[in-house]
């Protein structure tokens, strides 16, 4: 698979693991984040990797801020983008073979790595179930159809 990552100045180094870590299980990374600790904003790199899910420029994308929301907030305002935050495994999966997430979300601030990579695993491993929930996630897209 082709995987986005983004992340701001918060997760820099828990980036660069997790970046080494998906290759290591075999995809392709294409990094969108920033590489120094300079301050920046997170509402930026999360609209550039939404659109680039979106797009279908990569299949799906991690994205790292301070905790994970307002990354993954920004990437959920471009249409068709389902970010989720997860900061356990469980979840990590679930979004996957429920939501059909197409992206997931943490904190560098509020996980570990290696809790970081299980959840990074699970995600990716996961397929999505369809059935009732393919009708829950068409439902989804509905609701973007509606916003003005
Ligand atoms: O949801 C937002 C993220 O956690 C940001 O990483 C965080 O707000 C950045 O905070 P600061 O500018 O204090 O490093």
């Amino acid at each position: 698979m082709k995987v986005g990552i983004g992340n701001d100045h918060a997760a820099v180094e828990l980036k660069m693991q997790i970046k080494e870590f998906i290759e290591s299980m075999g995809h392709e990374v294409v990094n969108y984040g920033v590489d120094t600790a300079e301050s920046c904003n997170y509402p930026e790199i999360g609209e550039k990797v939404g659109r680039a899910v979106a797009d279908g420029e990569v299949d799906c994308a991690v994205l790292i801020c301070g905790t994970g929301v307002g990354i993954s907030i920004a990437a959920n305002k471009v249409n068709g983008v389902r970010a989720a935050v997860c900061s356990d495994v469980t979840t990590a999966h679930l979004v996957k073979e429920h939501n059909d997430a197409n992206i997931i979300a943490f904190g560098a601030r509020i996980v570990g790595v290696e809790l970081a990579k299980d959840i990074v695993k699970a995600y990716l491993n996961a397929e999505f179930l369809g059935g009732r929930h393919a009708t829950r996630v068409a439902m989804l897209a509905d609701i973007e159809k509606r916003n003005k």
